[in-house]
Order: C-alpha cells, then sequence, then structure tokens
C-alpha cells in the first residue's frame, strides 16, 4: 500500500488584499476549535465588526510581508505557503534519499490548498495510506485538533476509509529540540549574544488552558529543553505569548508588554526566537521582526534580533523526518 504524508500549517490568503484577507478570516474564525465563544453571538460579532474592519487593517501587514524572509530564500508570494510547499518538496528528498520513496504532499487548514482536495488527488494516483503532520510543535485544541477534525470530516460519509494517522506534537522531539538550539548557536556565532533571549509563542486564551489544553506546559517543555541544550541559566531567557486577539484574558506574560518592561529596564539587547512557528509568516516576520521592536527600540533598547523560524533549514526537515518516521509502515 502506497503511503503519502501531508504537511499540513495554519494557512494564508489567497492575496495581501481586503478582500482575500476578509475570505481567509471568515473561514478561520468560523471554526469553533479557533473560538469558543457561543455560536450565535460569534457570528454576530464575527459579521458585524470583525470581518468589515480586520481584513482592511491587516491586508497592508500582509502586503508588507509578501515575497519576505528573514533568512536567505527568495520567498515569492505568502512566506507561509512558500516556506510549507518546500519544507514538503524538501522531505520528499531527504526520505528518497534515505531509501524511502513517499509523496509528500502539503495542505493548509483555512485557505488553499485544502485538505480535503489534496487527499481525493492523491487517492486518485493510489495512494491509500496517509500520515498528517500538522507542523505545530506543541499541541493545542485551537490548531491540532482543528486538523483532526477535518480529517474525521473528510471520511464521515466513508464505508471504506484509507489508513491514516496522525502526528499530535514533537515539541519533545531530540532533532526539534538540536535544531532550535543550532539556530541560537548560529546567530550568536554571527551577531553575540544579547543579554535576553525572549521565546515568544503564540497565544491562545488563558481560559483554554485552565480547560485542559496542554498548550501552556508542551510551550513551557519545549523552552526548559531548548535552555538546557544551549547550557543558559533562567535569568538568560524568558517565555513570552504573542499575537493576543480579542478582549479575554490570554496567555501570559505578553510579548509586548514585556518587551516594553525590558526596554524601559535598562536592557539594551534581545533575542528573540519563536519556537512554535515551523515557519516564517505574518506573526513573526511582521508582530515580531517590526511591530515589536519598535516597542523595544521605543522603550529605551538599542539591539533587537529575530532569529528565523526553522523555514529551510537543513536539520529541520531532518528533525521532520525523524518525528514522521514512527508512523510510516516497513522497519524502523
Ligand atoms: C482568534 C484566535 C486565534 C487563536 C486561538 C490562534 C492560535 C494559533 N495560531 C497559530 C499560528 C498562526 N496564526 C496566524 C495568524 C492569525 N492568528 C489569528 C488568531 C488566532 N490564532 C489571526 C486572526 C491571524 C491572522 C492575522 C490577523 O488577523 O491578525 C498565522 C500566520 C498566517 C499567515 O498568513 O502568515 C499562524 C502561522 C498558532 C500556532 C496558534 C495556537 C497555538
Ligand atoms: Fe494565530
Ligand atoms: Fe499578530
Amino acid at each position: 500500500m502506497s503511503t503519502a504524508i501531508v504537511l499540513m500549517n495554519l494557512g494564508t490568503p489567497a492575496q495581501p488584499t481586503p478582500s482575500a484577507v476578509r475570505d481567509f478570516l471568515r473561514d478561520f474564525l468560523s471554526d469553533p476549535r479557533v473560538v469558543e465563544i457561543p455560536r450565535p453571538l460569534w457570528l454576530t460579532i464575527l459579521n458585524g465588526l470583525i470581518l468589515p474592519f480586520r481584513p482592511k487593517r491587516i491586508a497592508p501587514a500582509y502586503a508588507e510581508i509578501w515575497n519576505c524572509s528573514a533568512d536567505d530564500a527568495q520567498v515569492e508570494g505568502s512566506p507561509l505557503l512558500y516556506y510549507t510547499r518546500h519544507q514538503a518538496q524538501l522531505l520528499q528528498k531527504h526520505l528518497k534519499d534515505k531509501g524511502r520513496d513517499i509523496a509528500v504532499e502539503y495542505a493548509m487548514t483555512y485557505g488553499e490548498p485544502r485538505l480535503d482536495k489534496v487527499i481525493e488527488g492523491l487517492r486518485s494516483k493510489g495512494y491509500e495510506s496517509f500520515v498528517v503532520f500538522p507542523l505545530y510543535p506543541q499541541y493545542s485544541a485551537t490548531t491540532t485538533a482543528a486538523i483532526y477534525d477535518q480529517v474525521a470530516q473528510i471520511f464521515r460519509k466513508s464505508r471504506d476509509i484509507p489508513d491514516i494517522s496522525l502526528v499530535r506534537d514533537y515539541y519533545h522531539n531530540p532533532l526539534y529540540i538540536k535544531s532550535l538550539a543550532n539556530s541560537v548557536r548560529e546567530h550568536w556565532q554571527k551577531h553575540g549574544q544579547a543579554e535576553k533571549l525572549m521565546l515568544s509563542f503564540h497565544g491562545i486564551p488563558k481560559a483554554n488552558v485552565d480547560k485542559g489544553d496542554p498548550y501552556l506546559r508542551h510551550c513551557q517543555e519545549t523552552a526548559r529543553l531548548l535552555a538546557e541544550e544551549l547550557q543558559i541559566s533562567p535569568e538568560r531567557w524568558q517565555v513570552t505569548f504573542q499575537s493576543r486577539f480579542g478582549k479575554a484574558e490570554w496567555l501570559q506574560p505578553y510579548t509586548d508588554k514585556t518587551l516594553i518592561e525590558w526596554g524601559k529596564g535598562g536592557i539594551k539587547s534581545v533575542d528573540v526566537i519563536c519556537p512554535a512557528f515551523s515557519a516564517d509568516c505574518l506573526e513573526t516576520l511582521e508582530e515580531i521582526s517590526v511591530e515589536n521592536r519598535a516597542n523595544f527600540i521605543e522603550a529605551g533598547g538599542s539591539e533587537y534580533h529575530y532569529i528565523p523560524a526553522l523555514n529551510l533549514r537543513a536539520d529541520h526537515i531532518e528533525a521532520l523526518a525523524a518525528v514522521v518516521e514512527d508512523k510510516l509502515p516497513g522497519p524502523k
């Protein structure tokens, strides 16, 4: 039975325009896994307060990062889409070099390419065994479980469902941690070590964690493993949470507030890494690299470095191969 891997990431607008951003946000923010406010109330807020305004505000930020990278990649279009497509190509090549002839495709939870179409295309080519691989090292119901829901939905009406496995998380995989550590060390070799290393993770509402989402624990454990690998003491690094959305409390400490406090408190130099993002995207290239740099400098800081996501690093691709290996048929 031939096996195919489908790498998954969040998704991105088709174009950096208000109407394409609106289509993307409608799809994304209508998913009950993403926003847990009771449906009728949330759909009123989404359609009345968010979709008429947010796309116009966010589209220029997308335009700014379109074709951009924080590493040497010649990005075309959305960085998230570009990196995910190339991660799939590189993983397929890596597996082939190891003697495993396995198709690797990619899909997005929201927007294009959609998972159902990708699986349909693979089935029409004769693939009957699938590994769906969400590129989120830390599990959250808001991201990984949303992908599990889509897989279940796709086969809801099938009598003869194919062989499917899913990767749940990989924050503890030693090669993933090593790849993060290598990227930090390479950065330090080029630029020197800043006073502080900030590990900024995408946030989620605090209430989700209180109700049992293990995301916070996964982030804390990622940070502990990375600090251990880098052999840095606790006062040198700090976990923070970015990308807050809406009025409710999200996981704290917040990235933006912490940088302002640090700048005002006399910290002059900061390195920022975002371990929850397997690819650079709006949230790293704009929010971290542009907006938060300005926050820190305005508050009195002088050196701010964003360490790029793992993107297409060879040790990242090797880590992804090690994670998926357990799910593949044949001798391990
Ligand atoms: C509304 C609530 C949101 C939750 C919960 C959330 C969780 C979450 N998201 C990512 C990864 C990404 N998010 C990205 C963009 C993005 N995220 C939200 C909202 C929530 N995310 C919004 C509204 C947006 C769009 C931009 C905006 O309007 O501010 C992206 C980047 C997409 C891109 O095109 O570049 C990623 C990646 C994780 C990992 C996560 C929970 C752990
Ligand atoms: Fe997000
Ligand atoms: Fe953001």
